[in-house]
């Protein structure tokens, strides 16, 4: 339910967004939990995020009927790990396998879908991940979204802490240093993309299922850099969110 300027009430459509992501020391969760509370910006998205746990990986099998029966019933299907050697973590791995099920009985055809991965390195072998799920969802029918931020750092005035700063539009990358804790992951860009994903894989999610009216920003490369520049001033509000 949600309320107009007037205060009168109106039944929105429901739509069911899950994040399922693995992190092993948590910075990927982080990027999980941003990426989360965009898609929570879009009325009628309910959205469940969801940790792959290595305590349900038995014999290099991973098994939870539980999720698996929430992404059975989820309209889009976010997925997220680290990148550790060039390639998606191998708990995350284990919880691709498992869904040799919905595979078999094209359960998740037409589900919307997108990716994320965090690593060290700025590239780190990054794009490999992001291929991994996107061939995933492939298997499986879904729909992939892609990235819909112009790139951040790639002249002279960018910084670490501008939008898709490291320009990745498959999906979401980010990066975190080797030596930070999760509470440093990524940059203030990588967060903020986290979000504007979370948000646009939500919005065309609702189009998609419910044909809620969405009109597609689109900023020219000038845009996308005063942008950036302006979610760089320090400001006590957090920055707005619109127009993923
Ligand atoms: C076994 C292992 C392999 C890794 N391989 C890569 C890699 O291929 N590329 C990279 O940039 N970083 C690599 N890293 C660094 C992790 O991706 C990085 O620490 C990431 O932030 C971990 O995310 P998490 O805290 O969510 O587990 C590796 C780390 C480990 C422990």
């Amino acid at each position: 339910m949600t309320f107009d300027e007037a205060g009168h009430e109106h039944d929105v459509p429901t739509v069911t967004v899950t994040v399922v992501h693995h992190s092993v020391h948590g910075h990927t969760r982080v990027l999980a939990e941003h990426l989360a509370d965009g898609a929570r910006l879009v009325p009628g998205a309910r959205v469940h995020l969801v940790e792959i746990r290595p305590e349900d990986v038995v014999a290099g099998r991973w098994h939870d009927a539980g999720v698996l029966a929430l992404l059975d019933r989820s309209d889009a299907i976010v997925l997220g790990c680290p990148t550790l050697m060039g390639s998606v973590s191998a708990v995350f791995k284990a919880f691709m396998e498992a869904a040799f099920t919905p595979f078999t009985t094209q359960a998740w055809k037409d589900k919307l879908a997108g990716g994320f991965t965090m690593s060290a390195s700025q590239s780190g072998d990054k794009l490999a991940v992001l291929e991994q799920l996107a061939v995933f969802a492939a298997q499986l029918g879904m729909q992939w979204i892609g990235v819909g931020d112009m790139p951040g750092n790639n002249w002279t005035g960018g910084t670490r802490d501008d939008l898709n700063r490291l320009g990745s539009w498959l999906g979401l990358m980010s990066q975190s240093h080797a030596d930070q804790g999760p509470e440093q992951a990524g940059s203030r860009g990588d967060l903020i993309t986290a979000q504007r994903y979370g948000e646009r894989i939500a919005r065309l999610t609702q189009r998609w299922v419910n044909a809620v009216p969405y009109e597609t920003p689109r900023t020219t490369e000038h845009e996308a850099r005063a942008l950036s520049a302006s979610l760089r001033e320090p400001q006590d509000a957090p920055p707005a969110l619109t127009g993923a």
